[in-house]
């Protein structure tokens, strides 16, 4: 799969979100998306998945523009985990990722779901009877990842999947991703330096609504003499803020 964003620009009334994207992507790249905080990842996310309409630009998919409306063949190509995840909360997490496979028209599917869940879910014959309702958040957040992955998609967007997740469920996400990396296209965003740092191959950094940095992780890190975290630092500043007066949350009761 190649995915080609053209001059993708993308304004909410006056403010321009994304100025003039353009990066052409491969199978078996992980992109790494970075920026500070309402930089425009989601937004980005959201443009790839159709769930908003860039003002300008288009996405190409194998060299085809997907238009305003996306065909159901492609997006059964993709997995994407954007925005709060909605689970049907009543259904047990098997029953769930039962009905995404048959959205899917996925035959024989207990054997992914059993897999997915087993690696996935820590002491899953625990909570294998239990409804998600009365699932913790990382456990939720678990669920959603393993619903992007039943269908094997050829697209796979993760908006923060490590929100919620404790360092071992974050590496169990992780080793997954790396596993599969080869059979897709990745896109994953996270403010978790160190995640991002072990899974992506390439990295897109926006900053003021433009790309700042779009190409491998090695040559950002001008092969390997700079941490990521300080490679970032050196690329987009930290915004000038007004000193606030803090002292009345500072000093003794
Ligand atoms: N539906 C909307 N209407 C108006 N403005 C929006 C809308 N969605 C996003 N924005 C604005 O677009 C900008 C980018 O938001 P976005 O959620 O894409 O940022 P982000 O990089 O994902 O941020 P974070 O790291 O905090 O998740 C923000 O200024 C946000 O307020």
């Amino acid at each position: 799969m190649e995915l080609e964003l053209r001059n993708l620009t993308k304004s909410f009334g006056p403010k321009t979100v994304l100025r003039d994207v353009s990066i052409m992507a491969h199978t078996g790249y992980c992109v790494g998306v970075l920026g500070r905080n309402g930089a425009g990842k989601s937004t980005l996310f959201n443009l790839l998945t159709n769930v908003l309409l860039p003002n300008s630009g288009e996405i190409l998919l194998d060299g085809q523009p997907l238009g305003e409306t996306f065909s159901v063949a492609v997006k059964r190509r993709m997995g994407a985990l954007v925005n709060q995840a909605y689970l049907v909360e009543q259904l047990t997490a098997e029953e769930y990722l039962q009905f995404v496979a048959r959205i899917y028209e996925l035959p024989d599917a207990e054997a992914r779901i059993e897999s997915l869940l087993g690696h996935l879910l820590e002491g899953y014959d625990a909570v294998r009877r239990k409804p998600l309702s009365s699932f913790s958040t990382g456990m939720k957040q678990k669920v959603a990842i393993a619903s992007c992955l039943l269908h094997r998609p050829e697209l796979l967007i993760l908006d923060e999947p490590f929100n919620g997740l404790d360092v071992f469920s974050a590496d169990s996400v992780l080793s997954l991703l790396n596993a599969y990396r080869p059979q897709a296209l990745t896109f994953v965003s996270s403010h978790n330096l160190a995640h991002i740092e072990k899974v992506a191959t390439h990295l897109l950094v926006i900053d003021d609504s433009e790309v700042k940095y779009w190409g491998s992780m090695q040559d950002f890190l001008q092969g390997q003499s700079a941490f990521l975290g300080d490679a970032l630092l050196q690329l987009i500043h930290p915004a000038t803020s007004t000193t606030q007066d803090l002292t009345w949350l500072t000093t003794q009761r």
